[in-house]
């Protein structure tokens, strides 16, 4: 049995595939897996162990078939066409619950970053530029006993409330599919209405997965209904935004400003009016990035690809009926 793994991983991490007696093949190129190359490498091996955002496309579904499973690291499975994996046979595997702290982290410092100033008064100490700072005009806004709106209050959502309520003690109000009963007595959170989450927040926090239906919901009709002191805060997903509109509603002070770490396309290109906002913070996706939760989705996928590789129903599986055909 073998798998094929698309970056090179911490060799310890890899112990537990040497001990079940499965071999390995890791993409240790600098360059991204071309998709022809990944084809090829995907025949040749039981399964894959995708660690970094590849498209899983239909085509290359349909073209490695072979695979008895495809094990992700990451809980987002936007990239990868689940319903022909499932069509095939193919059970896929993903890592949640790992990561939510940390990337809840990242929006809280996201939010602070925006309302704040901090990476543009950053970039201007490093251009020499110490005084440019007016102390009567350039002011940020304080957190304190704001409003916190969540889209999509599941897990990472949670913890990016707690978290706001613990620092700031800020209102929390969330609009999800289903009610968080958890977050609604420990954190007294409210369900509202999207347009109320829209009017409300102050901080506009976005969590929920990418999808038909969450697919650009953030657009101009969106942000025109935001208060002017609004933080739009992204950690999802650049595509549930749409760019365009958010650079429009910043620059004529429809909102605040933003947090993103998350662009649509990405890598964000590097003369983006964004990037030069003082309102605005973005980071490259760094959402999970901490020694912890990258060691654990490591190992929660590696358990997977074992589980899958003996035949066993996979832990973290996304497609459950693919048992059931
Ligand atoms: N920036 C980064 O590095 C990371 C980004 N992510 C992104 O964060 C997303 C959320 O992750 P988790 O919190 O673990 O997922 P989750 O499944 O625990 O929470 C998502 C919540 O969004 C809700 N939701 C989905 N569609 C909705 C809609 N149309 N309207 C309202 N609510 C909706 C769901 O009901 C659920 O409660 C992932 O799908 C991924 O795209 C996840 C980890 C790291
Ligand atoms: O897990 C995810 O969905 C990510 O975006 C990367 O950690």
């Amino acid at each position: 049995m073998n798998v094929f793994i698309t970056r090179k991983l911490p060799d310890e991490l890899l112990q537990p595939l040497r001990d079940a007696g499965i071999s390995y093949t890791e993409w240790t190129e600098p360059n991204r897996l071309p998709q022809d190359e990944l084809i090829r490498q995907c025949k040749q091996h039981d399964a894959m162990l995708s660690a970094g955002r590849i498209d899983m496309n239909t085509h290359f579904l349909n073209e490695c078939s072979n695979l008895k499973l495809i094990a992700l690291m990451s809980v987002g499975y936007d990239n990868i066409d689940i319903a022909t994996a499932t069509r095939l046979g193919i059970p896929v595997s993903n890592t949640p619950g790992v990561l939510s702290k940390a990337t809840a982290e990242t929006a809280f410092l996201l939010m602070i970053a925006a309302a704040r100033k901090a990476f543009y008064l950053h970039q201007r100490i490093i251009q020499g530029e110490w005084h440019s700072f007016d102390p009567f005009t350039d002011l940020g806004i304080d957190l304190q006993g704001a409003t916190l709106g969540i889209f999509g209050l599941g897990s990472i959502g949670y913890e990016m409330a707690k978290r706001c309520k613990a620092a700031y003690d800020m209102n929390i109000i969330y609009h999800n599919r289903s009610s968080n009963k958890k977050a609604e007595e420990e954190l007294h959170a409210t369900k509202v209405s999207f347009e109320t989450l829209l009017q409300q927040s102050d901080v506009l926090s976005v969590h929920a997965a990418l999808t038909t239906e969450t697919r650009n919901k953030f657009d101009k009709a969106a942000f025109s209904q935001m208060k002017k002191n609004t933080i739009f805060i992204n950690t999802a997903r650049g595509a549930l935004h749409s760019e365009q509109d958010l650079i429009k509603a910043i620059q004529t002070g429809t909102i605040w400003g933003a947090g993103l770490d998350v662009t649509n396309p990405e890598p964000m290109d590097k003369n983006n009016p964004l990037l030069f906002m003082p309102t605005v913070a973005v980071l490259p996706h760094i959402g999970s990035a901490t020694v912890k939760t990258r060691y654990g989705m490591a190992r929660l996928a590696v358990d997977n690809v074992i589980a899958g590789l003996r035949g066993e129903q996979l832990p973290q599986i996304i497609n459950k009926e693919v048992y059931k055909q």
